[in-house]
């Protein structure tokens, strides 16, 4: 198996607040250094509560915010990561909320020709064949083309959304909640429509999502990020039936809602620490109900655990 997307020690800190009379300003460390490796053809799944850094990784990825430090390499070759023109052809990005990630003034056509024509160079005749093709994977019809994004439902502005990644011809797309903002009759229809993609384009996927069941329902592997880090990655039919680290326990035990922490039922935490402020050790310490002074001092780094598991925890779970 070849690697389609190595991520080596990619981090950002953004930061924040004012500087007054000289004073430094405050940083928020949104992903720490991280290291994560896809295979061709296959869907690595993202999970994480709101505000764990799901977002900032997926705008790296595709050269929409310059990292703070690391590395991004596409099939064995290193992107730049300061030009974003360099990701394009490569990488592409799909939206959680598709109306509003199309242009509403452009016609479906001018928004699909846009990538053919600037990342391409396909002339008219080229550009219309492609995008018809396109649209026919997607189970399009060529009259939506003179549409603007508003006349389409949730679902048909995602297949759009989706035309659009495929129009660039990247080989790798990042699926940022694709179904979440979905009616749950729509989001099988995309789900099967993205399953069936990735077969007939070879596509890898990085799947980004709060949900547990679609997650553990698309992916090959899971990587389940706390507060910037990963801090399990195993296989999907593993890591929620068997978890190692206490976090993804309470994930796989709990159902993330959007915007509300997950309270431990034993430490009865439920708080993220203070991005502005954070703790020395292990973010995860306050809630977990197996945490020592070392968990609390020193933050574990992820080490392999199995054949086809890592955590980053000094007393994981028993192995099954
Ligand atoms: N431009 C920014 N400036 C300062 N802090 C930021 C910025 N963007 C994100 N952050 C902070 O970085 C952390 C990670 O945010 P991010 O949006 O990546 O998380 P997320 O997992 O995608 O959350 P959600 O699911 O709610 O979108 C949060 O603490 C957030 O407040």
């Amino acid at each position: 198996m070849s690697i389609a997307l190595q991520v080596t020690d990619l981090s950002k800190t953004f930061p924040v607040g004012k500087k007054l009379f000289g004073g430094a300003r405050g940083s928020v460390k949104a992903v720490h250094p991280m290291t994560l490796s896809v295979e061709t053809g296959e869907t690595l799944g993202i999970v994480g509560e709101s505000g764990c850094g799901k977002s900032t990784l997926a705008r790296m990825l595709v050269g929409l915010l310059p990292p703070t430090t690391g590395t991004i390499e596409i099939e064995g070759a290193a992107l730049d990561t300061a030009d974003p023109a360099a990701f394009g052809k490569r990488i592409q990005y799909v939206f959680q909320d598709p109306i509003s990630s199309l242009n509403p003034r452009k016609t479906i056509r001018q928004i699909m020709e846009a990538p053919l024509r600037l990342l391409h160079g396909m002339d008219r005749a080229a550009r219309e064949e492609r995008i018809r093709e396109i649209f026919d994977s997607v189970n399009l019809r060529a009259d939506f083309l003179d549409r603007y994004p508003h006349e389409f439902s949730g679902g048909q502005a995602q297949r759009i959304g989706i035309a659009r990644a495929l129009a660039a011809q990247a080989r790798i797309l990042i699926l940022d909640e694709p179904v979440s903002a979905l009616d749950v009759s729509v989001q099988a229809q995309v789900l099967n429509l993205l399953a069936d993609l990735k077969r007939e384009f070879g596509l890898t996927y990085l799947f980004i999502s709060h949900d547990l069941a679609v997650v553990e329902a698309v992916s090959d592997r899971i990587a389940v990020l706390y507060f910037g880090s990963v801090v399990e990655e195993g296989r999907a039919e593993e890591i929620f039936a068997h978890p190692r680290h206490p976090y993804t326990k309470l994930l796989a035990d709990s159902a993330p809602v959007v915007g509300r922490p997950l309270r431990d039922p034993e430490t009865g935490q439920a708080e993220l620490p203070n991005p502005l402020d954070p703790p020395p050790g292990c973010a995860f310490a306050k809630r977990c109900p197996y945490a020592t002074e070392k968990c609390r001092a020193t933050a574990p780094v992820l080490e392999q655990i199995g054949p086809d598991q890592r955590v980053a925890c000094f007393h994981p779970l028993p192995a099954r």
